[in-house]
């Protein structure tokens, strides 16, 4: 059990609001990006990854946002749409925007980068319009994720959006999802970041992404339980925050301090350990699982997707979760180092 109530009665488990991009990943691994020639293109972009986690997991879920009027953004709704996500919350910009895009270099399993090219992206262009309120209504869980914070008009639909999901019981989940170079300073990331945070339920970050939003706060130790501790004064109910390779902490309104294990991977490339982790976490939430339960899915679907090439096309079914934590409790995982 958890302290989370989700909706009842709702067409749809999961909607996520931000950004459908494009992931370009390196095939010829182990190499920095001025050597590689040839990449596989995925869909990316951290909140429509979560939400093709959620769907692999087989809840039923939609998307919120804008997608670019070419080959990319029908690549991305086609996607979506093989992956029976509900894309009538999906709109073709047509001011002339493109698709972000994310290279990605995979020097080493521990040494990897993303390059960005994100100038004139259609997920920033998301008018508060766009959000439809009946959509959220009609949802059990609303998904926001930070960079659709970053620029208007998409930080403005992201607050219509929270307005909604408080207006109609959705509960909301905040992925905080900070990419420094959307941002124009980091005052202007905290300022926002806070915010959106105060009308969410539950608060997921590493504790970096954490450290970006407490630029006004004297928490130079950097103390995991300060910073959840101020959210349950607001409406948040679960803080969780990550690690990296070291695990992750969920606290709760009630108190509770939940250490989340971590599982072995034969890591590919770090990145896509965050969404997965989101997916499988989010989805045991809604399942009405508790917290330790929930991060225990999460950390293999994280193990699962490292040790892939892509982040979102290598989602796990709720099976391939179960036998990946089954082979690690039983001590057969073979590790390739
Ligand atoms: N090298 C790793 N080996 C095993 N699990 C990992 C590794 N890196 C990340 N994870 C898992 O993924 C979760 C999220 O990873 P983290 O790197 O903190 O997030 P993000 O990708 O958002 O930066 C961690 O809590 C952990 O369970
Ligand atoms: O979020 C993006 O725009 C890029 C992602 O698709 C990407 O592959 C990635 O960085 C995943 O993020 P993480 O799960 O936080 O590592």
């Amino acid at each position: 059990m958890n302290n989370l109530s989700f909706p009842e009665g709702r067409l749809l488990d999961f909607v996520a609001l931000g950004r459908a991009c494009v992931d370009l990943n390196a095939n010829e691994i182990h190499r920095p990006m001025e050597d590689t020639v040839t990449f596989t293109k995925y869909v990316g972009g951290s909140p429509a990854n979560i939400t093709i986690g959620m769907a692999r997991l087989g809840m039923r879920t939609g998307f919120i946002g804008r997608v670019s009027d070419d080959q990319m953004g029908r690549f991305i709704v086609r996607y979506f749409e093989r992956n029976g996500i509900d894309t009538s919350g999906m709109i073709t910009d047509r001011s002339g925007s493109v698709t972000g895009l994310a290279f990605t270099e995979i020097k080493s399993p521990s040494d990897c980068s993303i390059l960005m090219y994100r100038d004139n992206v259609a997920d920033l262009l998301l008018e508060p319009r766009d959000v439809d309120e009946a959509y959220i209504a009609n949802a059990k869980a609303l998904l926001i994720s930070g960079t659709a914070l970053a620029k208007s008009p998409s930080r403005e639909a992201v607050f219509v959006a929270l307005d909604y999901a408080r207006k109609h019981g959705t509960v909301v989940l905040f992925d905080l999802d900070y990419r420094p170079y959307t941002w124009a300073s980091p005052e202007e990331t905290a300022v926002y970041y806070n915010l959106a945070a105060a009308q969410c339920d539950v608060i997921l970050g590493t504790r970096e992404e954490f450290d970006a939003m407490e630029t006004f706060e004297r928490n130079a130790s950097r103390d995991d339980a300060y910073t959840a501790n101020k959210w349950f004064g607001r409406h948040a109910s679960i803080v969780v925050i990550k690690h990296g390779k070291d695990g992750s902490f969920a606290f709760t309104k009630e108190g509770e301090r939940i250490e989340g294990t971590t599982f072995p991977a034969n890591v590919v490339k770090t990145f896509g350990a965050g969404d997965s982790y989101a997916a499988g976490f989010i989805h045991g939430l809604m399942k009405g699982w508790d917290p330790a339960r929930s991060m225990e899915y999460g950390a293999a679907a994280a193990s699962i997707v490292i040790s892939s090439h892509s982040c979102s096309d290598a989602m796990p079914t709720l099976e391939a979760i179960e036998d990946y934590i089954e082979l690690c409790k039983s001590g057969r995982f073979a590790s390739q180092s």
